[in-house]
């Protein structure tokens, strides 16, 4: 797929996006070539470099459960990852300032691993003086349970190239600890999840009983893994707990704490960044038609239930999606 081909399916989709959807099935009115296999429908496309995608409302597809009419899914393409970055920041400063008029706090969860980097513009002008930091709340949707200065730790990833340059609190950068086991961990994150519900800086969904956090800021692995959720292992389906733990991660280092799907899908807003050719081929079966429900990668199972969902990747990453 060629960025052009991108570009004219952004350009014929804008058209699209102001036909209303009641009256006409916006894929009814996608170019011949474009309409079998084209399950995103473009927002808007502002520039050459960039396409914003929202998917069409049959999206929300079989294996969605009742219950999720209100998510949205939005698919970001970008020419550069510079470009990438500074969309992120933009993004992120905005639900900053939304979620901290609403509720007087900003929960926001961090992956470790190629996420971080993205993050960088936010340490910089405007936003490093723009952005309320006294309002951030931050936790990790993963964490490998070795001592904070190692270098597979996400918070010493986090640490060393986000939150070190921004004045968050430090009483509200909420790191594990790391000296107990990882099942230790997990229980005692959860544990401290749970006090934070209570104190009100963590909201609930009344949808799903389960936290709901303001932001979650994630990559993906080429396997299709997010956070510590790994294909075929068996803590993909947790259905109780917040945060729980693997031994056997097949990605080093073994030992790690990982939130739930559950909690995951009960975010308000979910930024994925995925960039890259190596990632292409889980990008494809995430977003392509041709989905098999019997065999959903960790990254596939991330749905929100009232929420938004955004993709940020570039054009490598989604090189093998044949209906842009
Ligand atoms: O091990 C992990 O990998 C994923 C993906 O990392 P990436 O470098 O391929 O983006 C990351 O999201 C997760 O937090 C981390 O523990």
């Amino acid at each position: 797929m060629s960025l052009s081909a991108v570009a004219s399916a952004a350009a014929a989709s804008t058209s699209l996006s102001s036909v209303n959807p009641r009256r006409s099935s916006p894929a009814s009115r996608v170019p011949a070539p474009l309409r079998r296999s084209l399950p995103w429908r473009p927002l808007s496309s502002s520039s050459s470099s960039r396409s914003l995608l929202r998917p069409v409302s049959a999206m929300a597809s079989p294996r969605t459960a009742a219950g999720e009419a209100a998510s949205r899914k939005n698919l970001i393409i970008f020419d550069a990852e510079e470009d990438l970055a500074a969309s992120l920041a933009k993004r992120t400063a905005e639900l900053s300032a939304r979620f901290a008029a609403e509720r007087g706090t900003f929960t926001v969860v961090l992956s470790g691993g190629s996420l971080v980097k993205a993050l960088r513009k936010l340490t910089e002008p405007p936003y490093l003086e723009a952005v309320d930091w006294s309002k951030w709340h931050v936790f990790w949707v993963d964490e490998r349970v070795v001592p904070k200065d190692h270098a597979d730790s996400n918070y010493k990833l986090a640490s060393d190239e986000f939150l070190s340059k921004v004045p968050i609190p430090a009483g509200q950068v909420y790191a594990i600890n790391n000296a107990l086991s990882a099942e230790g961990a997990a229980e005692d994150y959860e544990t401290r999840l749970r006090q934070l519900v209570k104190d009100g800086v963590i909201g609930m969904s009344p949808v799903t009983g389960f936290p709901k956090f303001d932001l979650m800021l994630m990559g993906m692995g080429p396997d299709g893994h997010v956070a510590s959720l790994f294909p075929g292992h068996p803590v993909v389906h947790e259905n109780q707990k917040w945060v729980t733990f693997v031994k056997d991660s097949p990605k080093p280092p073994p030992e790690r704490i990982t939130f739930t799907l559950p909690v995951i899908n009960s975010s308000a807003c979910i930024a994925l960044v995925v960039t890259g050719a190596g990632k292409a081929g889980a990008v494809h079966k995430a977003l392509s038609e041709e989905q098999n429900t019997s065999d959903l990668l960790p990254v596939e199972m991330v749905s929100l239930q009232d929420g938004e969902l955004t993709w940020f990747t570039d054009k490598s990453a989604v090189s093998m999606l044949s209906s842009l």
